[in-house]
């Protein structure tokens, strides 16, 4: 089997537009390019507004009205989502694309309870049949560890506290067995506890080779938790590497400023303390490399004018090309 034929999830060139009310494009992605294999986790890392979301809801297909992709492709399973009718994504999103979100309680419906939208989902998705929806839904429940199951499957999401509503939007997600689950902070909004709880849960579905993208500002959870990380940066992608490559040895300036600013106690990182500086305007972007007004390295003209990709070693490209001369 050759290395292409492992992804699982290829991402080349995206390229995502919001249109603004003065008629201006803000690009909000810019050229992002990734892999995601079976059984390996990638983290999306970067300050907010640096285009984590906006990159996987691009993927998803789930983007605001104002928001379109202009170009690239999203290949999963050899079919590129981008290319897919409107049907056809979304029997794909939600059965071999699973997708846990900060908060459960945006994610679910409170009015339901957790067997209509358990049942509901598996029905939609023609996974089983009514008599076994149920059956099938009480063992995802007991599967990420809600208690007694049963009797639970009849609450509703805010008679749960945040950590068992977490457990019960991962059921959700691996109920259908998803070939990718795409994760956006999951664990950002519960405890130190419950984190790693809900990490050793995704860390099971990696084992049986579900692929996983994991958005996270914690760069503990990135090191404790994924292969491979890509750093972004106003859209673009400054970094990849494997992920213990890239918090040891860090090559863009800006991931190591990231990494300098953030406080791992514990294999826990500290939420990001921001870079000196704030990110461009996205509908004002500098030319050449964006990150050179913050840089402390930047050189006129080359920073200024161009932004070169470098090969740093296997699986490693920082988007700078001062790394290649310190190389
Ligand atoms: N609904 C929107 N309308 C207009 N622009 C948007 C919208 N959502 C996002 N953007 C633009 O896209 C950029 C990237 O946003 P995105 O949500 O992907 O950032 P992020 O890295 O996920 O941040 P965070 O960590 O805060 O979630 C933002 O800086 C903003 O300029």
């Amino acid at each position: 089997m050759t290395d292409q034929d492992e992804v699982l999830l290829g991402v080349r060139d995206l390229r995502t537009e919001f249109r603004r009310d003065d008629g201006d494009a803000l690009v909000a992605v810019d050229g992002v390019t990734f892999d995601v294999r079976p059984g390996q986790a990638l983290a999306i890392v970067g300050e907010s507004g640096s285009g984590k979301s906006v990159t996987v809801r691009s993927v998803l297909r789930v983007l605001p009205k104002t928001a379109r992709v202009t170009s690239g492709e999203a290949r999963f399973r050899g079919r590129d989502l981008l290319g897919l009718s409107e049907k056809e994504m979304r029997r794909l999103r939600g059965r071999e694309i699973g997708m846990v979100f900060q908060s459960a309680m945006d994610a679910m419906n409170p009015t339901l309870t957790l067997e209509r939208q358990l049942t509901e989902h598996l029905l939609w998705h023609g996974i089983c049949t009514k008599a076994d929806a149920k059956k099938r839904a009480v063992r995802a429940l007991g599967d990420v560890g809600i208690p007694d199951p049963e009797k639970r499957i009849r609450t509703y999401p805010f008679q749960l506290s945040g950590g068992m509503r977490q457990r019960a939007m991962i059921a959700m997600a691996m109920v259908t067995e998803p070939a990718l689950l795409i994760a956006d902070e999951p664990t950002t909004a519960v405890d130190v506890t419950v984190q790693r709880q809900i990490l050793d849960l995704l860390a099971g579905l990696k084992d049986q080779g579900t692929g996983i993208i994991m958005i996270t500002h914690d760069l503990g959870v990135a090191r404790y938790f994924c292969d491979d990380a890509v750093v972004m940066y106003a859209g673009r992608v400054v970094e990849r590497a494997p992920t213990r490559e890239l918090l040891d040895t860090p090559s863009h300036p800006y991931t190591v400023g990231l990494i300098g600013s953030s406080v791992e106690v514990g294999g826990r990182g500290l939420p990001l303390a921001p870079v000196p500086g704030s990110p461009p305007d996205l509908t004002q972007r500098p030319e050449g490399c964006s990150f050179h007004p913050r840089c402390s390295l930047a050189e006129r003209p080359r920073c200024h004018t161009e932004q070169e990709i470098v090969t740093i070693g296997p699986g490693r490209q920082a988007a700078c090309w001062k790394v290649a001369v310190h190389a």
